[in-house]
C-alpha cells in the first residue's frame, strides 16, 4: 500500500497554486502594485505629524499652517483609504473568479473522477477538499497577497526613510529583527508534520460528522446521543488534544516573537536621543524617527502568521490537485460491443480467474473463479459476509482486484475505461441514491436517449409502474436530493427499473430485489428472463426460493466458491447451500412466541 502521506507531500504544491492563480495574473499583479503605493501612503502623515510638531516645538505655527497641515493629513489618509480599497477590490474580483473556475472544474472532475478513487475518499474528505480547500484559497488570494505584502512593504519603506535621515537609526531599529526572525524559525521547526496531522483529523472529523447527521434519525430512535458516536467522539479527543498540543507548542514562543518586534524602540529611543545631543540629528528628526521605527516591524507578525499558513493552503492544494488532474478518459478501443455479449464468440461472458480481494490485512475472496454464460442466469448464495456483494464491486469497478484477472469476453476488465466498463456492466443493489430531479431523469439516468416506452416497459418489470401511477404527477414528479418523497423499497424498484433501462449486456443485482416478498421476486425474475432473454444476469440474493430457476447457482464461502451447479445438484450435494435452503424457511415461520411456549411449537 502507498503511503498516503509522503505520495501526497511528493506533489510539489507551489506550481500548482502559480498555475490555479495564472488566469488572474494581470489583475492580481495590479493589486499588488496599488498595495505597494498604498504602504507608501502610509508614511506622509508621519512626515506632516513631524513637522506639526516642530512648528508646535518653536512656536512659529500659525493657525493657516495647522489647517495647511490638517489639511495634507486628511488628503494623504484618504489616498491611502483610496489606494487600499482600490488592491482589496482587485483581489477579491480575482480570489472570486477564480473561486468560481476552480469550483466547476472540480465538480466536473469530481463526474470523470475514477470510482476507485472516490471510493478511497470519505465524503468528509471530499467536502473537505471541495469547500475549505478552495474556500482556504480565497483568504490567500483575496486578502493574504494584500495584506502580506503591504506588511513587508511597509517596514521596508520605514527602514529606507530612517536611513535617508541617518543609517544608524535604520540599524538601531531593525536590531531587534534577527533575534525575532531566529525564535520565529525556532517556533515552526517540527510544526509541518503536525500541520499535514491537523489536515488528516479535519477530514476525519468531517467524515465522521457528516456520517453523524445521516445517522441521527437512527440514533434517535435508540435513544442514542453524541456520545454514543465512538468514531465521532474519539475524533473528537484527537482534534481536542492536537490542538492543545499545537497551542501549547506555539503560544510562548508566539508572545515573545510579538513582543521582540515592538522592542526596538529599547534601541530606537536612547540612540536617536545620543544623536540629537550630538548634534547629529534635530529633535523633530528624531520624534519622528521614533514614531516611524517603534511600530514599523509589528506588520512582520502577519508576514511570520502567514508562513504558519501557508503550510495548510499548500496542503489543501495538494489534496486538489489530484482531483484537478483527472481527465476524462476516451473510450476504450478495446471494449466490445454491447451486443456482441450474446455472440457465440462471447459464450463466457464474465470470466473471474483466480481472482483475489483483501481490505487491508483482511483477505474477502481468494482465488475465486467462475464464469457466466453469455445470456445466463447465474444466482450468486452464500451466508452474510461470504464476500457476494465484493464480487458485485468488483464488477462495478468499485474495487481492483489485488490477484487474478476479471473476463469481459476476451478482454480485461482492467483495461475498460469506466465509460466501457459502464456500458457492458449494469449494477443494482439495495442501496439505491436517487438525485433530485425528476423521476423521469433518475430512471434514464444510464441512458438519457431511452423513450417513454423503454422506461414504462422496465418500470413494469420492475414492479414500479403502480406506485408511479400513484404519484402527484407521474414519472414527472419532482424526487428531494436522496429521493425522500419515495419508500425504501420504492426506491429500489427505481433503482432496479434504472438499471434495466441501462440495457446493459451484463446486469448484477445485488439483493435489488430485497422489497419483494418471495412470490414476488419469483414472478420479476420470469418477467425479467422473459423481457430480456439474451441479458447475462448475476443475482445475489438471499431468498433462495426466488433464485431456485437459476441455470447456474454458486455457492460462496469465507470467499471461496465452494461449489456450483443447478438447484436440485446442490440440494442434493451441497451441504452448505442445503442449510441455507432449510435456514430460509426456518426464518420465513419463525415467531416470536410467549416465554414456555416454544418447546410446544417446535414439536
Ligand atoms: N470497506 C470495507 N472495509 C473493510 N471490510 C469490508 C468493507 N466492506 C466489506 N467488508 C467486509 O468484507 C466482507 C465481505 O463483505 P460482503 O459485503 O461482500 O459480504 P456479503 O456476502 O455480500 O454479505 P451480506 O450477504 O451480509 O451482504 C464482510 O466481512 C465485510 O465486513
Amino acid at each position: 500500500m502507498t503511503d498516503g502521506t509522503s505520495a501526497r507531500n511528493a506533489i510539489p504544491a507551489r506550481p500548482i497554486l502559480w498555475r490555479l492563480l495564472f488566469p488572474e495574473r494581470h489583475r492580481l499583479a495590479l493589486a499588488l502594485a496599488i498595495t505597494l503605493l498604498a504602504a507608501l501612503a502610509e508614511l506622509p502623515p508621519y512626515a506632516l505629524l513631524s513637522q506639526s510638531i516642530g512648528l508646535a516645538l518653536t512656536g512659529t505655527a500659525s493657525g493657516g499652517d495647522l489647517l495647511g497641515l490638517a489639511g495634507w493629513m486628511g488628503a494623504a489618509l484618504l489616498i491611502k483609504f483610496l489606494l487600499y480599497s482600490l488592491a482589496y477590490y482587485l483581489s477579491h474580483v480575482a480570489a472570486y473568479r477564480l473561486l468560481a473556475d476552480i469550483r466547476q472544474t472540480l465538480v466536473r472532475r469530481l463526474a470523470v473522477a475514477p470510482l476507485i478513487w472516490l471510493q478511497r475518499h470519505s465524503s468528509g474528505d471530499l467536502k473537505k477538499i471541495v469547500l475549505q480547500d478552495v474556500e482556504r484559497l480565497e483568504q490567500f488570494i483575496a486578502h493574504h497577497t494584500v495584506e502580506c505584502l503591504a506588511a513587508l512593504a511597509s517596514p521596508v519603506f520605514v527602514a529606507l526613510v530612517l536611513a535617508w535621515i541617518d543609517w544608524r537609526l535604520a540599524a538601531a531599529a531593525l536590531l531587534t529583527l534577527p533575534l525575532a526572525a531566529t525564535l520565529q524559525a525556532l517556533l515552526m521547526r517540527g510544526l509541518g508534520p503536525r500541520i499535514e496531522d491537523y489536515g488528516r483529523t479535519i477530514g476525519a472529523l468531517n467524515g465522521a460528522t457528516v456520517e453523524y447527521i445521516r445517522n441521527a434519525p437512527v440514533m434517535k430512535a435508540f435513544c442514542q446521543n453524541a456520545r454514543s458516536f465512538e468514531h465521532m467522539r474519539d475524533l473528537l479527543a484527537r482534534y481536542h488534544a492536537m490542538i492543545t498540543a499545537m497551542t501549547r507548542k506555539t503560544v510562548p514562543g508566539w508572545s515573545a516573537f510579538m513582543v521582540l518586534l515592538g522592542a526596538n524602540i529599547v534601541f530606537l529611543l536612547p540612540f536617536g536621543l545620543w544623536l540629537h545631543r550630538q548634534h547629529a540629528l534635530e529633535l523633530t528628526e528624531v520624534i519622528l524617527a521614533v514614531m516611524l521605527g517603534s511600530g514599523m516591524l509589528k506588520p512582520l507578525f502577519k508576514v511570520a502568521h502567514f508562513s504558519s499558513e501557508i503550510g495548510e493552503i499548500l496542503a489543501g492544494v495538494r489534496r486538489l490537485a489530484p482531483l484537478l488532474a483527472f481527465q476524462p478518459t476516451a473510450p476504450a478501443a478495446v471494449a466490445p460491443a454491447p451486443a456482441a455479449a450474446a455472440d457465440s464468440a462471447f459464450a463466457d461472458a464474465i470470466t473471474f480467474d483466480r481472482v483475489s480481494f483483501s481490505y487491508g490485512a483482511r483477505t474477502i475472496l481468494q482465488d475465486v473463479s467462475f464464469t457466466l454464460k453469455a445470456g445466463g442466469f447465474t444466482a450468486l448464495v452464500g451466508p452474510s459476509g461470504a464476500g457476494k456483494s465484493t464480487i458485485a464491486h468488483l464488477m462495478g469497478g468499485l474495487v481492483l482486484a489485488d490477484r487474478g484477472d476479471i473476463r469481459v469476453g476476451a478482454v480485461s476488465l482492467s483495461s475498460l475505461s469506466e465509460a466501457g466498463r459502464a456500458g457492458l456492466i449494469g449494477v443494482a443493489s439495495q442501496d439505491s441514491f436517487l438525485f433530485a430531479g425528476t423521476l423521469m431523469d433518475n430512471l434514464r439516468l444510464g441512458r438519457p436517449e431511452a423513450g417513454a416506452d423503454m422506461v414504462r416497459h422496465a418500470a413494469r418489470i420492475a414492479q414500479a409502474e403502480d406506485f408511479i401511477a400513484a404519484l402527484p404527477e407521474g414519472y414527472a414528479t419532482t424526487l428531494g436530493e436522496r429521493g425522500t418523497r419515495l419508500s425504501g423499497g420504492e426506491r429500489q424498484r427505481i433503482a432496479l427499473a434504472r438499471a434495466l433501462i441501462s440495457q446493459t449486456p451484463v446486469l448484477v443485482l445485488d439483493e435489488a430485489t430485497a422489497f419483494a416478498d418471495g412470490r414476488t421476486e419469483r414472478r420479476f425474475y420470469q418477467a425479467l428472463r422473459a423481457a430480456y432473454p439474451d441479458q447475462t444476469l448475476l443475482v445475489i440474493a438471499h431468498r433462495l426460493t426466488a433464485i431456485a430457476q437459476a441455470d447456474q447457482i454458486l455457492v460462496l464461502e469465507d470467499g471461496r466458491v465452494i461449489d456450483g451447479g443447478r438447484h436440485a445438484d446442490l440440494l442434493e450435494r451441497c451441504p452448505l447451500y442445503q442449510t441455507l435452503w432449510r435456514r430460509q424457511f426456518d426464518s420465513e415461520t419463525w415467531s416470536i412466541r410467549p416465554k414456555g411456549t416454544a418447546d410446544a411449537a417446535h414439536s
